[in-house]
């Protein structure tokens, strides 16, 4: 245990940040705002990569193996206003699972900089 894996353990190790993002994706797929992007969406594959990225991103003993976030984002033409809806959501999933304030806002903060490799439009 150290300082740099805080947030991993505040958001309850593998299995609870395996069981946020379950949450966080039924909230998408229910969002009107967002959900039409997920229609074609092979859910149990995103909901892995999810897992593994939020797990690395929090200081975690994980390797996220996904794709680069350009990438798998850049024919989707996504707006500021749906990057925002999906960080909703991911709060929504997040105070559900009591999750402390201080770090919710820590793997948010992590997933800021995201922004200008998904929002091309
Ligand atoms: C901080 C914001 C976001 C993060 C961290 C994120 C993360 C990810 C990750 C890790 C994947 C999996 C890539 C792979 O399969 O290798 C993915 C795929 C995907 N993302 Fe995002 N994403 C974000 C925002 C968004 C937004 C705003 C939308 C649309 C409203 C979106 C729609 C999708 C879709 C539809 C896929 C699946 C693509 C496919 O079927 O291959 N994402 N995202």
């Amino acid at each position: 245990q150290s300082m740099s894996d805080a947030v991993y353990r505040g958001l309850g190790e593998k299995t609870g940040i395996s069981q946020i993002v379950a949450d966080f994706l039924s909230v998408v797929t229910s969002d009107q705002r967002i959900s039409a992007a997920f229609a074609e969406t092979d859910m149990e594959r995103l909901a892995l990569m999810l897992t593994e990225q939020f797990c690395e991103l929090s200081g975690g003993p994980c390797k996220y193996s996904g794709k680069d976030m350009t990438s798998a984002h850049q024919s989707m033409k996504i707006s500021n206003a749906q990057f925002n809806a999906l960080a909703e959501d991911l709060q929504i999933a997040m105070e559900k699972h009591q999750i402390a304030s201080s770090v919710q806002n820590k793997l948010i903060a992590k997933l800021a900089p995201m922004q200008r490799h998904i929002v091309t439009r």
